[in-house]
Formats: structure tokens, sequence, C-alpha cells
């Protein structure tokens, strides 16, 4: 804090709940905390881990100094023989998308997922130390959605006893791979596998790609960087890879075996394993994303809370001070929303963690029966998070009006940064489309005996739920957590199905389901949404210690599930889930939460516990020191390193002159 003056100590200390309990409930728990807290101070006192001059690096520079602390953040975690835990820390704190997040998140988990117990003993230890660095090549020019569509070919040699991984068209040409470009010394890579001229459809091979003497590609291998990509600084840390093979050979033993093998003599045996599993690197990630949904647009929203209450704009009574911007019930209105679905998200992402624990340990087990139900809540709620976080932090930006869009303000480069998360790992409507073949199956498979379970449990109580009449009379009725349950799941059911019956009108259920495929998204959002809802009132069934900090914490939720209400009244109304006059109750009773949160609007985005290198804002700075920062920040502009600028001479100059003879 520059000279220990706290500008916003007067807005810290109107806060009526314990923040330090509740940077606990945020962590998830004391020692995720403890780890956290440390972490983030050791990154943010590192001057080798500085972001400052991220936004204005040519690319080469950029992608240099990721290279430069990604080495040197490798060597850290060695010296200090971090955990895993604590290493994925320091990943999250460096804040700089690089190869290592596709080495760690994807290609390993690929191995270990998919991989026989063999593979995983032969590649695991060499990943782990990094002595290979691998990435995940499975989209193509041509086809990232369409898994299925995929080109790229692996034909079964029975002469040789090996895979011929090749690259028949230029559409399928790998296309995205994260740390492909320039990094990659080998790629989990997904190809049709061909044998005895048979298609046995999309398997993941592992190739190496680059030698590790001189890091030059093998022979048979054409493989580059895609390109700039949207936004200064930001994703373009990464290098995105474009991949072609020409009859590239690996031996047999390099498809990963754990779905289906293939033989010495070219037989494909299928195991118990379903097929799905050869998508369940992306599973695994698309809960990940999840997680990090709450971490981007928290981050967003503390930026947004701090100088909401830093800037002031009209409203002087008697030369006094002018009102603060988040005194504004507009303001409100659209920061204590996000404020709200930042808490959600990190407690949806804390159970979402806990189901792919529980369906890991029973894949096990071979035990694949809660596959459908992970698959669908990834997918559903990876969208949603998504989505909701990308405008969110758009929002976030506008709240802080022109400053917002200075890059110094942290917000763009953010945006750029995640703003991908809604196509990478499934772009969200079409991972949306599944969820909603899931929700049609369901509804479909009622009556026949069979029990929705998990996140569809509600369904199986359809004909009450059909019946519901929502009973609120006045506005703090909607602080009922099981009314606003039951009002949520009647709308999700209804909208389901009603699209089931308009389904059931089509001779061919294909034809109805693109057809329908709009209203389809908009009832797995209604259902997306009753899951988040649920999880954090559930969240406030637990025991929360810490004078406040459950109350703060039902403020939220009623924020969140009013807010949603509010938003989306056209559903509730359209279902007939609630009437005008409750929805307008609604409304009333969402106005008093944000009053309710006011006074502790700063505290609560405190207990995020970030630092200033992590929020990377002036805007956002802990002691709300935010002009004479901004001023000075103007004056480290490269453009500002001279007082006439270059180009003065070449191009102002003669346009000055020619207007001064022209007047003559
Ligand atoms: C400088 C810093 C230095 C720091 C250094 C520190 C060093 C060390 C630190 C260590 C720290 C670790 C850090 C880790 C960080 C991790 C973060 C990870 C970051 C990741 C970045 C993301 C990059 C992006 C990657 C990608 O995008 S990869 C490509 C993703 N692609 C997709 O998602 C494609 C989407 N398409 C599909 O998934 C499928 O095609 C489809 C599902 C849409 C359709 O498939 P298909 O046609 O085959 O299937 P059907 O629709 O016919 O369905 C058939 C049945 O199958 C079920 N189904 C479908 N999918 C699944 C599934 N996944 N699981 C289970 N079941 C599934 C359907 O429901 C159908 O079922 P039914 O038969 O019952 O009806
Ligand atoms: C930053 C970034 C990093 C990435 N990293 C990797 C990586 O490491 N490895 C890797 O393999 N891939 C990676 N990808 C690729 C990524 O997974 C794909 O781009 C993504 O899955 C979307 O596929 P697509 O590009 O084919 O989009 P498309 O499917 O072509 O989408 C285009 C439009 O068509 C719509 N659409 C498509 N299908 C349907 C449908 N059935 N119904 C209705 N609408 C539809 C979509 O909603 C979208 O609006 C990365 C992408 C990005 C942007």
């Amino acid at each position: 804090m520059e000279g220990g003056v706290d500008y916003l100590a007067d807005e810290r200390k109107k806060a009526e709940f314990d923040v330090q309990q509740m940077k606990i409930v945020w962590a998830g728990s004391h020692h995720t905390f403890e780890i956290s807290d440390r972490i983030s101070k050791l990154v943010a006192n590192d001057p080798a881990f500085s972001k400052d001059e991220r936004t204005m690096l040519p690319r080469k520079e950029l992608f240099k100094n990721t290279l430069r602390k990604a080495s040197y953040a490798w060597k850290r975690i060695n010296d200090l023989h971090l955990s895993e835990e604590e290493a994925s820390q320091l990943r999250f704190y460096v804040d700089e998308p690089a190869f290592t997040d596709l080495h760690w998140g994807m290609f390993i988990p690929a191995i270990k997922g998919q991989g026989t117990d063999e593979q995983q003993k032969k590649w695991l230890p060499l990943a782990y130390k990094m002595q290979i660095i691998g990435c995940y090549a499975q989209t193509e020019l041509g086809h990232g959605s369409n898994v299925q569509g995929l080109e790229t070919t692996a034909t079964f040699d029975p002469q040789t006893d090996e895979f011929v991984i090749h690259s028949p068209t230029l559409t399928s040409s790998k296309w995205w791979p994260g740390g492909l470009g320039k990094v990659s010394t080998h790629g989990v890579v997904y190809a049709r596998l061909i044998t005895d001229g048979q298609e046995h459809g999309i398997h993941g091979f592992i190739v190496q790609l680059r030698r590790l003497e001189d890091h030059r590609p093998l022979p048979g291998i054409i493989i580059g960087d895609i390109g700039m990509k949207f936004g200064n600084g930001a994703y373009n840390t990464m290098d995105n890879g474009v991949l072609r093979f020409d009859h590239v050979r690996i031996p047999r033993d390099q498809m990963l075996m754990r779905v289906s093998q293939v033989t010495r003599d070219g037989k494909v045996v299928q195991s118990d394993v379903p097929r799905q599993l050869v998508y369940g690197t992306m599973v695994y990630v698309r809960q990940t994303i999840v997680q990090d949904a709450s971490c981007a647009l928290s981050r967003a929203v503390c930026i947004a809370t701090r100088y909401s209450a830093v800037r002031r704009q009209f409203g002087s009574h008697n030369g006094g001070p002018e009102t603060q911007v988040i005194d504004y019930k507009t303001q409100q209105s659209r920061l204590f929303p996000l404020l709200a679905s930042a808490y959600a998200f990190r407690f949806v992402g804390e159970w979402l963690k806990w189901l792919y624990t529980d369906v890991t340990q029973r894949l096990q087990a071979n035990d694949f029966s809660t596959l459908p139900e992970a698959h669908a809540c990834t997918a559903g709620l990876k969208s949603l998070t998504t989505s909701v976080t990308a405008d969110g932090i758009e929002e976030c930006r506008k709240l802080c009006g022109g400053h917002g869009y200075l890059c110094t303000s942290g917000l763009p480069e953010l945006f750029a940064v995640y703003v991908p998360a809604c196509t990478y790992e499934g772009d969200n409507i079409v991972l949306m489309l599944q969820v909603a073949r899931i929700l049609m199956k369901t509804v479909s498979q009622l009556g026949s005996g069979k029990l929705p379970v998990g996140t569809m449990a509600y369904m199986g109580r359809i004909e009450h739920l059909l019946q519901y009449r929502c009973n609120v009379q006045k506005a703090e009725d909607w602080l009922n957590p099981a009314i606003v349950l039951e009002a949520f799941e009647a709308r999700a059911a209804r909208m389901s199905v009603s699209c089931a019956k308009k389904l059931s009108k089509f001779a061919n259920p294909e034809e109805g389901f693109a057809e329908l495929s709009a209203d389809l998204v908009e009832a797995v959002v209604a259902h997306c949404q009753l899951i988040v809802v649920s999880k954090f009132i559930e969240k406030l069934q637990q025991d929360i210690p810490g004078k406040g900090v459950k109350q703060q914490l039902k403020v939220l939720c009623g924020v969140y599930y009013l807010f949603l209400l509010h938003k989306h009244q056209g559903d509730f109304l359209a279902t007939s889930c609630v009437t005008p006059k409750q929805a307008s109750l609604a409304n009333d009773q969402l106005r008093v939460l944000y009053s309710q949160v006011r006074p502790n609007a700063i505290a609560l985005v405190d207990a995020f516990n970030y630092t200033d290198h992590f929020l990377g804002s002036i805007l956002g700075r802990y002691d709300g020191n935010v002009y004479p920062k901004l001023y000075e920040a103007a004056w480290k502009d490269p453009l500002n390193d001279s007082v006439v600028p270059d180009g003065y001479h070449q191009y102002i100059r003669p346009l000055l002159k020619q207007q001064r003879s022209a007047k003559l």
C-alpha cells in the first residue's frame, strides 16, 4: 500500500462479517487457503514473474518471455519441492497460458485415462520429469466439434507392426493444439483407426513430433504456429499449432489401448470400457474449466467493485463529495449479480470436482454407470459458467467506464484470455445440445419405471412439478429455499417436457431435434441454472463458521437466484411457474438484497484474497489509489518515450505545412 494509505479503509470498516473466515470458505478449506495464500505471495514477490509489459511486447518477445517464465517456474517447483497442489497454485498465480497447461492438463491426463498400465509405466515418468513435453492434438482445420469427422488416419501395417499416421487432405491438418506450434516433442494425436481396410473410429496415438537432440521436426512432419490471436498479450503466450503428417510410422504399442486394442495380426478388440472414454480427457478439463470460471469472474468483479467504490460521479450537494458510483442502483443491479455468480460458480465447481473424483474412482473399478451424468454436468456447466463469465468480464469493463478500456485496468487482457473458453473444450452450443439429448432421453423414459438419477432426479417428480403452483404471497417468501428450488425445478421440467412434446410430433426425431435446437438450448440453460442454484442452497446447509459469514452467503445466494428469476421471468411466466405478481415480488426482494450487499461489497471481494500482482489492475488495487497510479502508468507507455513522436517529420509536419499554405 502506497504510504500506508488505504483509500478503501472506510469501505472495509462497513463489513458485517468475518472476512478471514470468508477467505477460507472461498478457498475451500484452511489447508487450501494456506497454500493459495503462500504461493500467491511467493509469485507476487518474485520479479521474474512480473506481468507489467505483457500487453506491449511483440509476439516473439512475448513468447520467449513465457518460455523463460515456464522454465524458471519449473526450477522453483523442483528447488522448493512443491507438491502437485502447490505447483498448480503456482501456475494459477503466474497467470500466463503456456505449453505447460496442455502438457500437465491434457497430455498427461490422456495417457492416464486412455493408456494401459504398461503404457502409463513407460510414458508417465518421462512426462512427469518433463523429459518429453506433450500436447493434445485433436482438432483439425476442417473439424473441431465433430470429432467423428476427423480425417487424420492411423493405418495399421501388419508387415512392420506399425501405424502409419497420415494427413490425407489440407483440412486434416491438426490446427489449434496448444503447445504444438513451437514446444511439444510429443502429442496425443487423434486419428481414424484403419486395419485391414476397415475403419474403427477415432483413437488416440502417442506420436513423437520433434527430435529430442535438436528440436527439429521428425521426417514426414510439418509443424508451426497458427498465428496471432485476439487481444494483446492474452492467449498469444501460447503456441497454438498446425501439424501435418506424411506417412509417419509409429510402433503399434503407441496407440492408447485402454478402450480398444489392436493385436499383432491387426484385429481390433474392444474392452468393456465404453468408447466414450476416448473423450475422457475433455470431461476432465471441462470440470477444471468450471472451477476456473469462478476465478476469472471473481477477478473482474473484484476490479469493478473496488473501482466503483473509488469512482465518484454526479450528486454533490453544497460542495460535498460526489456519489460513489457503487451507490447507484443501476450499478448495483449490474455488479452484484456478477459478484453472487462468482460465489455460486465457486460452489458448483467444488461440487463438480467431487462428482468427477467419484466418477474416476468408479471407472477404475469398471463401474461406468455415472459416466452419462458426468458428461451431462461437465458439458452443461462448462457452457453455462463460461458464457456468463465471458459476458460478465465485459460487463465489468463497462462498469469501469472509460478507464476500463485501458490495458492497465487489466480487463481487456482478462477478457481476451478468457473468451476462448466459450469455444475450446467444446463449443458451448454444441455441448448444450449434448445435454439436450440427455434431457430428452430422460423425459422419454419417464413412466418406463427407470427413475432419473443425479442432477436429473427432479424429473422423477414430473407429475407433481407439472401440477405445481407457487405459493409466494409476499416478497420475503422468496427467501425460502424450498419455494425457490421448486420454482426452478418446475420451470426446467416444464421447458423440457414442452420440447419433448413438440419433438414427438416429428416423424424423423433428428429433423425435429435440429428444428427445435434453439428451444432445447433454453431448456438446458434452465436445467443448468437449477443445478447451480441447488448446489448453492446445499452449501448453505453446511456448518459455516465465522461471524456473519453464512448470512452473507445467504444474501448472495438470494441475489443469484432472484436475479435469474428476474432475468428469465419470461420462462417462469410462460410456463406458469410464477404469476406476474410473484415475479414482481421477486424483484422487490432482489432490491432489498442489493442494499444488504452494498456495505459488504468491498469485503466480499477482499475475501477472494487476490494480490495486486495477480489482479494486474490499477483500477482494482487493494488500496484504491487509482488516479495517481493511472497518471504514472500513462507516462510509461513507449509512445511517451519522446515528446515529439517518431513519424512527425515524415507525416505530421508535411500535413501541417500543407494546411498553412492552403490558408495563405
Ligand atoms: C508460464 C507459466 C508457467 C507455469 C509452469 C508450471 C508448471 C507445472 C504446473 C503444473 C500445473 C498444472 C496445470 C494444469 C492446468 C490445466 C488446465 C488445462 C487447460 C486447458 C486449456 C484448454 C485448451 C483447449 C483444448 C481443446 O479444445 S481440446 C479439443 C476439445 N474438443 C472438443 O471438445 C470437441 C467437442 N466435441 C465432442 O466432444 C464430440 O464430438 C461430441 C460429444 C459433440 C459428439 O460426439 P459423438 O458424435 O462421438 O457422439 P454422439 O453425440 O453421437 O453421442 C454418443 C453417445 O456418447 C455420449 N457422449 C458424448 N460425449 C461423451 C463424453 N465426453 N463422455 C461420456 N459420454 C459422452 C453421448 O451422450 C451419447 O450417449 P447415448 O448413446 O447414451 O445417447
Ligand atoms: C484458444 C484455443 C485453444 C485450443 N486448444 C486446443 C487444443 O489444445 N487441442 C485441440 O485439439 N483443440 C484445441 N482447440 C480447438 C477447439 O477445441 C475447437 O475450436 C472447438 O472444439 C470448437 O470447434 P470448431 O472450431 O470446429 O467450431 P465449429 O464447430 O466449426 O463451430 C462454428 C459454429 O458452428 C456452430 N455449430 C457447430 N456444430 C453445430 C451443431 N451441431 N449444431 C448447432 N451449431 C453448431 C457452433 O456453435 C459455432 O457457432 C482450441 C481452440 C481455441 C480457440
